[in-house]
């Protein structure tokens, strides 16, 4: 099977080649990235007027599979992953039961292999059962596939028990994703504390709820040597204690989700659960600051902590709702938008921040378009404004606080493998 991808712009910060080039792939890799290839192919794709690109990682989704399938299941949150250009998600071990034993991350690696569209590197939990008392089997883990091991969804609160994760961690090789969140401060918060929460009546979650524990799993990392990698960081402080851990050399990485910089707690309308999520949007300086962190590479990636959930968990109220918002559908248009439009990044610095620079938080021969290496590609329109509706969301979840805003990016196609695994209506 051969295809030749034509007429594109390709954008690639791994090769530095930004400028109108052919792909040729051959049985799922890339085998020549060049000028007039001359050869013919299975599959022509005409990518006149697109950008061409390595596939998107996304390092945090939630698959919700088992135990929560009417959030979503493994089949539909990959559906919803080609949509917005990613051919590799990494599932956090949030489910029931929770991914915590070697068992369960072959049965993901199973259904991956039998159902899913992209490719799946599952995450392990830290402890049994996420609850926080005993390690899970770390090592086990490890060699059964999980990516990384995380607690998402809260925080080890035993220093030592996490210290001591992060050693096993060590020694299997992978890195640690850490949600920040300290559970005896953030005590019944919903909210940003700010004169939103006051306005709305609402209890509020404060800035050092998240400080508090990325410092601490800074100092973790530096005494154990652990890679570590913060999730989705919304605060101007931990980005200040992450460019610190750099200029210490530590092995620190960190991420940030696109509401986090598209929205403050000031665009919060009413009392929406649309815009209730865990960490909570926050005020403008912490917005800034955050711009600013993926502008001089404080920030290295931006990964979408997908928290897909149900229209009536998500019709009550700020209060009763879950956290969390859905993702995969519009990180790329929200961050070319807010980010590549306004000038903050260039294009090639979003690709690197959405492919080259997850795949090396991973140590993944992905995230690439060099030849030899296997074909994960988008293809995206950048001309024309749109508006995203969350009807057309392949996710079981339509919890956005995005639907009906004017964007710019549109995911034409993605392949996977070198197989197309999603292509724009609008080119059927
Ligand atoms: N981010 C969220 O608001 N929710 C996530 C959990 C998490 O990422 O901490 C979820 O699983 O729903
Ligand atoms: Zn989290
Ligand atoms: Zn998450």
């Amino acid at each position: 099977m051969t295809v030749l991808i034509k007429n594109g712009h390709v954008l690639d910060p791994s090769t530095g080649i930004d400028g109108i080039r052919e792909i040729y792939i051959k049985d799922g890799i890339i085998i020549t990235v060049g000028s007039e290839l001359n050869v013919t192919a299975d599959k022509v794709i005409d990518a006149s007027g697109l950008y061409v690109m390595p596939g998107f990682i996304d390092l945090h989704v939630h698959l919700r599979e088992p135990g929560f399938e009417y959030k979503e299941t493994i089949k539909s949150g990959c559906a919803a992953a080609a949509r917005g250009g990613f051919t590799t998600i990494c599932p956090m071990p949030n489910t029931k039961p929770a991914i915590d034993s070697k068992e369960m991350i072959e049965w993901l690696k199973k259904k991956e292999r039998e159902e899913a569209l992209v490719n799946i590197l599952p995450i392990g939990a830290v402890t049994k059962g996420q609850m926080g008392e005993e390690l899970s089997e770390i090592a086990e883990m490890a060699m059964a596939g999980a990516a990384a091991i995380s607690e998402d969804g809260k925080s080890v609160m035993s220093t030592s028990l996490y210290r001591e994760g992060m050693i096993k961690a060590k020694e299997a090789g992978i890195p640690v994703f850490a949600h920040c969140e300290d559970k005896n401060l953030v005590g019944n918060g919903v909210i940003n504390e700010s004169s939103k929460a006051r306005e709305l009546n609402l209890p509020g979650i404060s800035n050092a709820v998240e400080d508090i524990i990325a410092i601490r799993d800074i100092l973790l990392a530096k005494e154990t040597g652990v890679r570590l990698h913060l999730c989705h960081c919304s605060t101007k402080d931990s980005v200040a204690f992450l460019k610190w851990a750099k200029e210490e050399g530590l092995p620190v990485t960190g991420e940030v989700c696109p509401h986090h910089f598209t929205l403050t707690d000031e665009d919060i309308p009413c009392d929406d659960s649309n815009y209730k999520m865990n960490p909570p949007l926050r005020s403008k300086a912490d917005v800034e600051a955050l711009k600013e962190g993926l502008k001089n590479g404080i920030l290295d990636v931006i990964a979408t902590d997908h928290a897909p959930h149900s229209k009536e968990e998500k019709d009550k109220s700020f209060l009763q709702a879950p956290f969390g918002i859905v993702g995969l559908e519009t990180a790329f248009a929200l961050s070319y938008t807010e980010l590549v439009e306004t000038g903050v990044l260039s294009f090639s610095e979003l690709v690197g921040k959405l492919s080259t620079n997850p795949a090396d938080v991973l140590g993944l021969n992905r995230g690439s378009l060099k030849e030899g290496w296997t074909a994960d590609i988008v293809i995206a329109d950048t001309s024309e404004w749109y508006r995203i509706d969350k009807e057309k969301f392949v996710s079981f979840g339509k919890n956005t606080p995005f639907h009906d805003r004017r964007v710019k990016g549109r995911i034409m196609y993605t392949l996977v493998d070198g197989q197309i695994v999603y292509k724009a209506e609008e080119q059927q």
